[in-house]
């Protein structure tokens, strides 16, 4: 009975027919990437069930191994504006559509991509390296990256640097800036998730009292919304890109930029104007959720909002609170922080920074057009913040040309990769990892008799 009654009699049968393209994709399914599965110096792990670690034996064991991220989880993506069915990895116009696109399957898929063509031509690497693939990264990665991490230390290993997701090729984010230009984030934001609760006495709604918990929540986070946190331009690495930028403007921001001593505070204002620029000059506040009532007639006793402020590298946890509690100003309101951490250290980007440099010359190869590598600050958050124990070398770039169109479908509708951006990737990680090869140390000088 049960399982055998009626309700599976009922469902129509599929038929066991599979089109020629059904049959094709089952056969290429089983061919992805054999030859980094079966090489012998490529060590795979699961690590926290789902997330993957590769690890890469180079030739030399002097020279410091190094790490590169992606994760394989993505935001949800709901069916209704996108233009394709997101899970579909559609092609259309030259353009693969789908959520994880650009945030990160990119990533995932071009790292084993370009390690598998380097090991059919034969490769064996100089420098060791590692590849952790996460499966949580959207939602804390405290199961895949931060587990790797722990992996990892527990190994002793140290790394020379990490690359993984968080900057782009900009274009068109700076107005008046004509060209694109790399940007690598060495730091990224820190956030602070903050629920915000009042409690007053449930009561009956014909007789309302002067204020309830929705309405002296309400106005606290309108104040916190309307109160901006100060503008920190100057602190960070923001200052440095602008001034590298400064030649690539028209005249007069050429002479404003190259002038920041003078100019700083017009430059900090401009920046605040546009909602993405305003993002890197201050922490931002943003009202994410609000929860009270439970019915058209009943006085509520409780209210909650929780605010996800971004922390600017300048400041702290402690001090943002700090802060936020002189604009809220009302002893009624609890302050509950879910989770916080401060912004991450910032990653050397100097002459000497081997994973900064490295970045910067495979930028060069590979997109030969682009005249600015600058050093930058994520504005989201990355797998790679669990990593701060193993390196101090932690830069953020995916090859890719961005505009803010395409900035916009990241966790948004229609995220899409060229099949000649997602090629690009595959060269430019093909030749990052034989530029690491590379042995940075000064050749010792040798005396003269
Ligand atoms: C002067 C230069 C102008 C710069 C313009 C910046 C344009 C922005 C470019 C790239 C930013 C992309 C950020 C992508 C990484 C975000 C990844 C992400 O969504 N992470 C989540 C993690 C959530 C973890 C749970 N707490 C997040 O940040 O919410
Ligand atoms: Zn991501
Ligand atoms: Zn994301």
């Amino acid at each position: 009975k049960g399982l055998r009654g009626k309700e599976h009699r009922r469902a129509p049968r599929i038929p066991s027919q599979f089109s020629q393209e059904e049959r094709v994709a089952m056969k290429e399914t089983l061919k992805v990437f054999p030859t980094v599965f079966k090489t012998s110096f490529i060590r795979h792990e699961a690590v926290g069930e789902y997330s993957h670690l590769f690890t890469v034996q180079g030739s030399d064991p002097s020279l410091q191994p190094y790490m590169l991220l992606a994760h394989i989880d993505v935001v949800p993506a709901p069916d209704e504006g996108w233009d394709v069915p997101p899970f579909s990895g559609l092609e259309s116009d030259g353009f693969i559509y789908g959520r994880g696109t650009l945030d990160n399957k990119n990533s995932l898929m071009a790292i084993l991509q370009a390690l598998e063509l380097l090991l059919i031509r034969n490769y064996i690497p100089r420098r060791s390296f590692f590849i952790a693939l996460g499966h949580d990264e959207e939602v804390s990665g405290v199961n895949g990256a931060q587990k790797i991490s722990a992996l990892l230390q527990a190994r002793g290993i140290q790394l020379a640097f990490i690359v993984d997701e968080g900057s782009f090729i900009l274009d068109g984010f700076i107005p008046n800036l004509q060209k694109p230009f790399a940007m690598v984030s060495v730091s990224e934001k820190g956030a602070i998730n903050l629920m915000l609760q009042v409690n007053m006495t449930p009561g009956h709604s014909s007789a309302p009292p002067k204020e309830t918990s929705i309405g002296i929540l309400a106005a606290a986070v309108s104040r916190l919304e309307q109160t901006p946190m100060p503008n920190m331009f100057g602190g960070g690495p923001l200052k440095m890109a602008l001034q590298q930028l400064a030649n690539e403007f028209p005249f007069p921001a050429n002479i404003v930029l190259s002038n920041l001593w003078l100019f700083q505070p017009l430059v900090s204002r401009l920046m605040e104007r546009n909602y993405i620029t305003n993002a890197l000059v201050r922490t931002t506040t943003a009202l994410t959720m609000f929860n009270a009532g439970v019915k058209v007639n009943v006085i509520p006793p409780v209210a909650q909002a929780t605010i996800n402020f971004r922390i600017h590298p300048a400041q702290t946890v402690q001090e943002v609170l700090k802060l936020a509690k002189d604009i809220v100003a009302d002893d009624r309101i609890q302050f509950h922080v879910l989770n916080a951490f401060d912004p991450l250290p910032v990653s050397p980007s100097d002459d000497q920074a081997l994973g900064y440099q490295l970045l910067r010359q495979t930028i060069q190869s590979v997109f030969p057009e682009v005249n600015i590598v600058a050093p930058g600050t994520c504005i989201g958050n990355t797998d790679s913040r669990h990593y701060t124990n193993l390196t101090t070398g932690i830069y953020r770039f995916n090859p890719i040309y961005l505009q803010p169109q395409s900035f916009s479908s990241i966790h948004g509708i229609n995220e899409k990769i060229s099949v000649q951006a997602y090629e690009t990737q595959v060269k430019f990680i093909f030749e990052f990892i034989q530029n690491a090869d590379a042995d940075p140390r000064p050749v010792p000088h040798l005396h003269e008799l």
